[in-house]
């Protein structure tokens, strides 16, 4: 039950030394003070979370939890298990330090407010010409220093997070869903042009500047958003540099040293767009310009302390330092090691590392270990990392090379997948386009040797799909068909009109009869020719919607 105080108006003139919880709750109507024995700033597990994932038909309640966001993940990136609970925890923890540094700004607001009703007056105001009086009193009795006490709130310091592991296989994906999902500001940098600042290239004020963009050029918003920096390995020092100053390598990690701990920037910029009026926050400029002058440069004010950084990088070589170190361990370990070069039995990894959670295949299938997933801070430094900004990342992740089994499961399982989309496109001209299971496999296995991740599976399909792209639309083609001839690019795609609905699905249950009876071993989940319907039936099953 809240404590009701009724406040006599000479304590009112007081209140800017009471604590500022009591004040957020003054109803200055009835002269009255409620406030709670408990500590405002703690975290309320009720407080209704905004953006998608308060929506009841995400999770169930209003609840938001790191499963609750993992599972989010889940329909939007297959496998990297590991990966996602970390980012997903991450995340969480940023948007709850959110919630309480938005907390703290409106108690702020809303002490001001209280004290602007309430008309607090200094002293020389009720008395012209006096001024308040100090007196010091010695107090000569006591030999010991009065304590002091620090009344400031618990801060909630951030956990910036290293996503390592090979390109196109769902790291930039997993962040961007996360920031999407909760609403938080994001933007993309990449590591590669920065520079010192002082020469030609970018400095790394710009990933600031980016974000600011993103959110609408709201400093309150921009300043607990998430920053992805992309090719965070391109910035290690080189192993020489032959005395000269390393501007793009050490340099630029000297220059994000402040920015990732937390810096007042002052960052200059031509907004081309204005917040609309009435955005939760406002903007916050300061500068010449103000908060009218919108074509001119202004100057933004950019506190980065509550900024989410996640930086990312293939880090290409750290898998040899890491086992490197760790075979030094070992003997047994060591033989192991080199006899599967980087593939690690579960029981030994499990050995090595107890308390670790392997990145399990769904469905409790095993899967080669990713030594990336062992990195230590000592390893980055090795790797040319500055022991100041390797501090400054606690969390380390990995993330595991996609193999021609989850390619299939990125072409025909997420909620944009890439089947559905071409089938889309497709159908937006009238046509229906299908792929066979055979065909599949074949986009898969041709995007494995291409070694870009998931990337490679567009650049196969639009290879396969181009010429169908061009004729079919107008013509009187009404059915396309990639079976895994096509796939394998021994004929072109197979084009059925309007009359051949049947020799269309015909040929289709010819395919997949041989290949279940070629394929008769193959583990369940592998994909057979599904129309819409069944890819959202299967998707349903598989927990993706
Ligand atoms: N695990 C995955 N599940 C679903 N789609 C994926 C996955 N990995 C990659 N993709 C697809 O590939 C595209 C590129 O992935 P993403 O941008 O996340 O790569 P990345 O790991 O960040 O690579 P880079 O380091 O080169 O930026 C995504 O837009 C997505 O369509």
């Amino acid at each position: 039950m809240p404590l009701i105080l009724h406040a006599p108006p000479v304590l009112l003139r007081c209140t800017s030394s009471l604590p500022r919880r009591w004040l957020s709750t003054f109803n200055s109507s009835s002269s009255d003070f409620s406030f709670t024995s408990g500590y405002s700033s703690a975290i309320d597990t009720n407080t209704t979370i905004k953006g998608p994932l308060g929506d009841a038909s995400l999770h169930g309640a209003h609840r938001l939890t790191p499963r609750a966001l993992k599972e989010h993940l889940d329909k939007f990136v297959v496998g990297q298990r590991r990966a996602k609970r970390v980012l997903s925890t991450s995340v969480y923890y940023h948007y709850r330090r959110i919630q309480q540094v938005r907390q703290r700004q409106e108690e702020e607001e809303e002490l001001t407010r209280v004290a602007r009703a309430m008309d607090v007056h200094s002293l020389e105001d009720e008395f012209p010409g006096q001024q308040q009086t100090m007196h010091y009193q010695p107090d000569y009795g006591r030999d010991e220093f009065l304590p002091i006490h620090d009344h400031s709130p618990l801060t909630l310091e951030k956990s910036n997070v290293l996503c390592l592991g090979p390109t196109g296989v769902g790291k930039t994906l997993m962040i961007r869903t996360l920031a999407r999902v909760l609403e938080v500001p994001f933007s993309m940098s990449d590591c590669t042009p920065f520079t010192q600042a002082g020469y030609v290239g970018e400095d790394a004020d710009v990933c600031i500047h980016r974000l600011l963009a993103a959110s609408n050029w709201d400093v309150r918003r921009a300043e607990t958003g998430i920053i992805c920096l992309d090719e965070f390995d391109k910035i290690a020092k080189p192993k020489s540099t032959h005395g000269s100053k390393d501007i793009s390598g050490e340099g630029v990690q000297q220059a994000l040293l402040k920015i990732i701990e937390g810096t007042t920037l002052q960052v200059s910029a031509k907004p081309e767009r204005r917040p609309p009026s009435g955005l939760p926050g406002g903007s916050t400029v300061a500068g010449p310009g103000g908060p009218g002058g919108a074509n001119k440069g202004e100057i933004f004010t950019v506190d980065t302390s509550n900024i989410l950084f996640i930086f990312t990088g293939a880090f290409i070589g750290l898998d040899k330092v890491i086992m490197d170190r760790v075979s030094k361990g070992s003997i047994g370990f060591n033989a192991h090691v080199r006899t599967n070069g980087v593939a690690l039995e579960d029981e030994k990894f499990r050995g090595y590392t107890p308390f670790f959670t392997p990145n399990e295949g769904e469905g409790g299938k095993k899967r080669k270990f990713n030594p990336l997933e062992l990195a230590e801070p000592g390893d980055l430094i090795n790797f040319g990392l500055i022991p100041e900004i390797v501090g400054r990342i606690p969390v380390l992740t990995a993330v595991e090379k996609l193999d021609e089994e989850m390619l299939v499961r990125v072409l025909t399982e997420p909620r944009n997948c890439l089947i559905k989309q071409y089938e889309q496109l497709f159908l937006m001209s009238g046509i229906e386009l299908r792929f066979t299971s055979g065909a599949l496999w074949e986009i898969a296995k041709a995007a494995m040797k291409m070694e870009t991740g998931a990337r490679g599976l567009r650049t196969v399909l639009e290879r396969l799909l181009t010429d169908a792209m061009f004729e079919a639309p107008g013509s009187s083609i009404k059915y396309v068909l990639v079976t895994e001839a096509v796939a394998q690019k021994k004929q072109p795609p197979l084009y059925f009109g309007r009359g051949q609905k049947h020799q269309f699905h015909g040929a289709i249950s010819e395919e997949e009869a041989t290949w279940a009876s070629y394929h008769g071993q193959m583990p369940e989940e592998k994909p057979v020719n599904r129309s819409y319907e069944d890819y959202k039936e299967k998707g349903k099953a598989a927990g993706f919607t």
